[in-house]
């Protein structure tokens, strides 16, 4: 890889151990996946911070990388949910220890200069890059949105990749950075409307066959930014998708997308798209929790559950998982207050997924996102039913 003098020092440690550190892991990045050079981001947004999915040795690591003192992010950047609410953890009842180590992994991350805002909707809440911007992002349903509904440039970066390039300021030029990389490779023909929850079983579907390749859809809706979050969360996780193109919907839908011929198609009809909500669910009947907002809930979901819960007696638990950002502005619209006076709550900086939810008494969880129908039997243990939120909330 060809690196300018700075960079150069970069790896010598002369700017420190920390960067030297973050240098190495990209430059072994850039190495094996053929960069030429190195590329300014304007963003980062890092994954890796559950107490459930880093354990004590991620801690360690980082606490280590933190007292060093020498590096600190350069450029704006978040973190991925924690496994906890972290202002609220006791009332919700997350175990204390769990929740001791938690502050500990983000205080570290803190220290590194990182903003201890936890979510994986960031591009809601002003870690918003701009159309063609590099970045460096990990969290897989956050990288689809971006590449696809921002037009901004991210590989689908490991945790550690995307600490270093948020200490560096750099990622390693090559992937989905590269515009030659980034033409669709199957078209995908929707015959069925979609509502709510038949976006995610269609990105679960899609993804199942498209792998690691970039789907082009042509839908018969025009589907909001909420159907999109929830498409690419499917796509990327029963896929390993990056980036997606919506026709008529999506930047770069009729130049880039459509560079190289495209030969794969599949078409999905309403029978699919029904077919696939079934198998989502290992479970029937209502879940003893309702874990909304995965990826994490925008101002106008929280709305529209307020709007119907308000005034109603909740019978089984139900979180809506936000950042803290969508949260202080939930609670000035009074929806926290409707939803708690119904019965229910909204939760920051957590999820259903990263949350030690197995362990809190919960046997069956109902969700409204193919992502969370698919990681939480796998990560929690725990039974799951797909629907709609209206059909998963029970009332007395
Ligand atoms: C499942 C996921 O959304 C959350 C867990 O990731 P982590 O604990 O931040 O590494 C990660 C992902 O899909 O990129
Ligand atoms: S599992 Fe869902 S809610 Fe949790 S971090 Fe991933 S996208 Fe966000």
């Amino acid at each position: 890889m060809f690196l300018t003098h700075d960079e150069e020092k970069m790896c010598n440690g002369e700017y420190g151990d920390t960067v030297r550190k973050s240098m190495d892991i990209l430059v072994a990045l850039g190495d094996i996946y053929g960069a030429e050079k190195f590329v300014d981001i304007s963003s980062a947004q890092v994954s890796g911070v559950s107490y459930k999915t880093i354990g004590q040795a991620g801690l360690e690591y980082l606490e280590d990388l933190a007292s060093d003192k020498s590096g600190y992010a350069t450029i704006p950047s978040t973190l991925n949910p924690a496994g906890t609410d972290l202002d609220n953890w006791s009332e919700l009842g997350f175990p204390a220890d769990f929740a001791s180590k938690q502050t500990d992994i983000v205080n570290a991350y803190g220290q590194l200069g990182i903003s201890k805002t936890c979510t994986c909707t960031p591009y809601l809440i002003g870690n918003v890059p701009r159309f063609r911007d590099h970045i460096s992002w990990s969290e897989s349903s956050a990288v689809a949105y971006v590449n696809s509904v921002i037009g901004a440039r991210t590989n689908r970066e490991g945790g550690p990749g995307a600490l270093a390039a948020a200490i560096v300021g750099k990622t390693p030029l090559y992937g989905f950075h590269l515009d030659e990389n980034r033409a669709s490779t199957l078209i995908v023909d929707v015959e069925a409307d979609l509502n709510g929850a038949d976006f995610g079983a269609l990105g679960y579907a899609v993804g199942q066959v498209v792998g690691d390749g970039i789907p082009y859809f042509k839908l018969n809706n025009v589907p909001t930014n909420n159907d999109l979050k929830s498409l690419g969360a499917a796509l990327a996780s029963s896929g390993a998708v990056a980036l997606y193109y919506v026709e008529n919907v999506t930047p770069e839908f009729d130049t880039i997308a459509l560079s190289n011929e495209v030969n794969d198609n599949m078409a999905v009809s309403t029978e699919d798209i029904k077919e696939t909500r079934d198998k989502l669910s290992t479970a029937s009947g209502y879940a003893d929790l309702v874990c909304l907002g995965c990826p994490h809930a925008s101002l106008e979901e929280i709305k529209d559950v307020a709007n119907f819960v308000c005034g109603k007696n909740i019978s089984n638990e139900l979180w809506i998982c936000t950042s803290i950002n969508i949260k202080a502005a939930a609670d000035r619209m009074g929806y926290t207050k409707m939803i708690e006076n119904a019965g229910g709550h909204i939760v920051q900086d957590t999820c259903m997924v990263v949350a030690p939810i197995e362990d809190m008494g919960y046997e069956s969880v109902g969700v409204n996102s193919a992502k969370a129908a698919n990681y939480v039997p796998s990560m929690c243990g725990l039974k799951v039913i797909y629907n709609d939120f209206e059909n998963l909330i029970k009332f007395d």
